[in-house]
C-alpha cells in the first residue's frame, strides 16, 4: 500500500493532530502508558524502535489497548518493517528514506510516513506515491518557516513535522495547511515514563490535545 488513500489510520492521525513519539525501555509500562495517552486525547502513538523493549511494547499495546492506534518509528531498514508489522504496528515512520527502504515501504500494508528534510527528498517520495511525509528534524531544517515555504511549490504534499516540536511552537505548526499533524516526545519525557509519572504525562498530553483540538476547530 505504501500509504494508501484515506485510511482510518491517516484520519485518526489528522483528528488527533499530535503523535506522541515514545521511547520506552520497559515493555511492562507500555499498556499503562498507552492507556494514559488514549484517555488524555492522543490515541495515535508512535513507539520508536530505539530500544530492546520497543517491539514487545508495540505487541502489548496492539493486543491490550483497543483505543490506541500504535505504530513503529525509527524504521531504518526493510527488516524493521517486517518486525513491526509482526508486532502489530498499524503505521510506520522513518527518520529518512533511502531508496531500498522506500521500495519496501511502498509494499507495506499499512500507512508509511517516510522521513525527509528537503524539497528534493519530498519530491522524490511524492513521485513514488507517498502523499504524507515526515519532516525531520523539523526545527533544525527550518521549522514552520520551511513548511510555509514548501506549501506552494510542493502543493499536494503533506508533512508531519517532528524533531523540536514543543508546546511553544505547536500552534504555529498546526495552523499550517500542509501539516495534518505533528510528532513529538515532549509529553512522554523518558524520565517520566521510567519513573512511572503517569500523572505528569496525562497532564501534558491533555494540554496538548486540548490545544490541538482548539486550533483545528
Ligand atoms: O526516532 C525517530 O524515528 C526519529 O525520527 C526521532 C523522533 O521523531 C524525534 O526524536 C522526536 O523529536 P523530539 O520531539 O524533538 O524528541
Amino acid at each position: 500500500m505504501g500509504q494508501g488513500s484515506e485510511t482510518d489510520v491517516m484520519s485518526a492521525l489528522a483528528a488527533a493532530g499530535i503523535v506522541p513519539v515514545v521511547t520506552i525501555t520497559d515493555a511492562d509500562a507500555a499498556v499503562a502508558l498507552a492507556g494514559t495517552l488514549v484517555d488524555a486525547g492522543l490515541p495515535v502513538i508512535e513507539i520508536t524502535l530505539r530500544t530492546e523493549a520497543a517491539l514487545e511494547a508495540i505487541r502489548r499495546i496492539a493486543a491490550e489497548v483497543p483505543g490506541a492506534v500504535v505504530g513503529a518509528g525509527t524504521i531504518r531498514r526493510p527488516a524493521d518493517i517486517e518486525a513491526s508489522l509482526e508486532a502489530g504496528a498499524r503505521f510506520l515512520v522513518s527518520p529518512g528514506t533511502p531508496p531500498e527502504l522506500a521500495r519496501a515501504a511502498l509494499e507495506a500494508p499499512v500507512p508509511f510516513l517516510p522521513g525527509c528534510a528537503t524539497p528534493s527528498e519530498a519530491m522524490t517520495l511524492a513521485e513514488l506515491g507517498f502523499g504524507t511525509l515526515k519532516f525531520f528534524p523539523a526545527a533544525a531544517y527550518g521549522g514552520p518557516a520551511a513548511l510555509k515555504a514548501f506549501a506552494a511549490p510542493l502543493a499536494g504534499i503533506s508533512f508531519v513535522p517532528t524533531g523540536g516540536v514543543a508546546p511553544d511552537n505547536l500552534e504555529t505548526y498546526l495552523k499550517l495547511p500542509n501539516v495534518p499533524a505533528v510528532g513529538g516526545s515532549w509529553m512522554v519525557n523518558p524520565e517520566w515514563v521510567e519513573s512511572g509519572d503517569f500523572a505528569r504525562i496525562a497532564a501534558e498530553t491533555l494540554t496538548a490535545s486540548t490545544l490541538a483540538r482548539r486550533i483545528r476547530t
